[in-house]
């Protein structure tokens, strides 16, 4: 493989960025590829994908490279010269590489093997944090998670189907792979910016994993129903209750954000959904005026996002203990207050993207032995593992409204 000095500098001013300045990796990233625009597609899928691997190993790698935070520039570049070893590529004649060991590189993953900490490139307490949550899954699990997701795609049914969605995208030189499981879902074969696509500025499909394509359809949401979207943020799932309803009905959807909501508004318009009302959640009125009203609520609820690792490798790198334990307390309260627009006989779906079941299973135990749960009965609830199913890492649980 042949390496051009400019997207490896990029790369490391990415890192630069992430690591140093404590920016998002995926808006770190944006940014660096918006620096030269004679960049093509695989210029910018190096500097993207090279770069969230050196986050997703930045423990691992770091221990290899022998360099500690904060990391200058030239640690930086050790870092990425470890990257192209372990890629089992010669290390191009740069000054930044003399004298770079290469042999000592080989041998420092080999000396880690065993070592699920380093291997995976986990922090102490998470890596212990998992174990404690899910025993002997932890181990499969978290190797699944540092995995490069697949790209998936939903067909917007409002405009068309996952059959003529394929074929449409085969004349764009995209091939794409159908899936028994999700119904809706087209797994790209080979990455490929389908944002370019007049497909996707037309709105026939979003991207979305296929485990988050099953939360919405798990809630059973009918055309013509009244529906909650309550931790709605910029839409994902909002679509597609908006598509699985045919437009018709109400979909209501809430955040506490009120950016996030305009850029779901944003989305309806390129999807051609037009069943779906915002409202910012600014005090408890929203919730008051809307009790017993409800056929069905999605609480897509704020989690660890443990479970879409793959997707955010530096949230591994960003996430606490204490915000894992603050975050249970929100997911607890929103499930106690927002549970209350449910009108009799109608459902209510507890999501998140976490693996964890403090954040799953025990938020629902605990709500449905509460006050407020009482009325509520468990239906079926399922978590899906990046290691088991392929995809990201979800808990979904249905509850029925006596
Ligand atoms: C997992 S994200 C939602 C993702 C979104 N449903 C989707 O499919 O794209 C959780 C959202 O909950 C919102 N949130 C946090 N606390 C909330 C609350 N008390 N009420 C409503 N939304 C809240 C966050 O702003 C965030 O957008």
């Amino acid at each position: 493989m042949r390496f051009h000095h400019n997207l490896v500098l990029a790369t490391v001013d990415a890192l630069h960025n992430i690591f140093n300045d404590g920016k998002y990796a995926d808006q770190a990233i944006q940014k660096i590829l918006k620096r030269d625009t004679r960049w093509g597609s695989r210029d910018r899928g190096f500097i993207a994908e090279t770069t969230y691997d050196i986050v997703r190993y930045k423990r691992l790698f770091a221990s290899i490279a022998k360099v500690s935070e904060p990391f200058n520039k030239q640690d930086l570049w050790r870092l990425t010269s470890v990257w192209i070893v372990l890629k089992g590529h010669d290390l191009p004649a740069w000054e930044e590489y003399f004298n770079t060991p290469v042999r000592r590189i080989k041998g420092g993953l080999d000396e880690v093997r065993n070592n699920r900490k380093m291997r995976e490139s986990i922090p102490d307490w998470l890596d212990e944090m998992g174990v404690e949550e899910l025993g002997n899954i932890w181990e499969q699990e978290i190797t699944a998670l540092n995995e490069q997701a697949p790209v998936v795609l939903r067909a917007n049914t409002l405009k068309t189907d996952v059959a003529t969605l394929k074929e449409k995208l085969i004349a764009e030189e995209i091939l794409t792979t159908t899936h028994e499981r999700f119904p809706d879902a087209l797994v790209l074969n080979e990455r490929a910016n389908v944002f370019r696509t007049k497909l996707f500025t037309d709105g026939f499909f979003e991207v979305q994993d296929a485990g988050s394509q099953l939360i919405a359809a798990y809630l059973e949401p009918k055309p013509g129903e009244r529906i909650m979207d309550a931790c709605a943020g910029a839409g994902g799932k909002a679509l597609h209750l908006a598509a699985m309803m045919e437009n018709k009905g109400q979909i209501i959807a809430t955040d506490i954000y009120q950016s996030k909501l305009n850029e779901l508004k944003r989305r309806t318009r390129r999807a051609g959904v037009h069943n779906v009302e915002t409202r910012l959640i600014d005090s408890t009125k929203v919730i008051k005026k809307l009790q017993n009203k409800m056929d069905g609520i999605l609480i897509d609820a704020p989690c660890s996002g443990l479970g879409v690792l793959r997707r955010n490798p530096d949230a591994k790198w960003k996430l606490q203990p204490e915000f894992i334990e603050n975050i249970k307390e929100t997911q607890q309260e929103i499930l106690q207050s927002y549970s209350r627009v449910v009108k009799s006989g109608g459902r209510m779906v507890y999501a998140t993207c976490s693996i964890f079941p403090s954040e799953n299973e025990m938020q629902v135990e605990k709500f449905l032995k509460s006050e407020a749960g009482a009325d509520f009965e468990l239906e079926d609830s399922q978590t899906l593992y990046a290691h088991r199913d392929g995809f990201d890492g979800f808990f979904m649980a249905r509850m029925k409204k006596k």
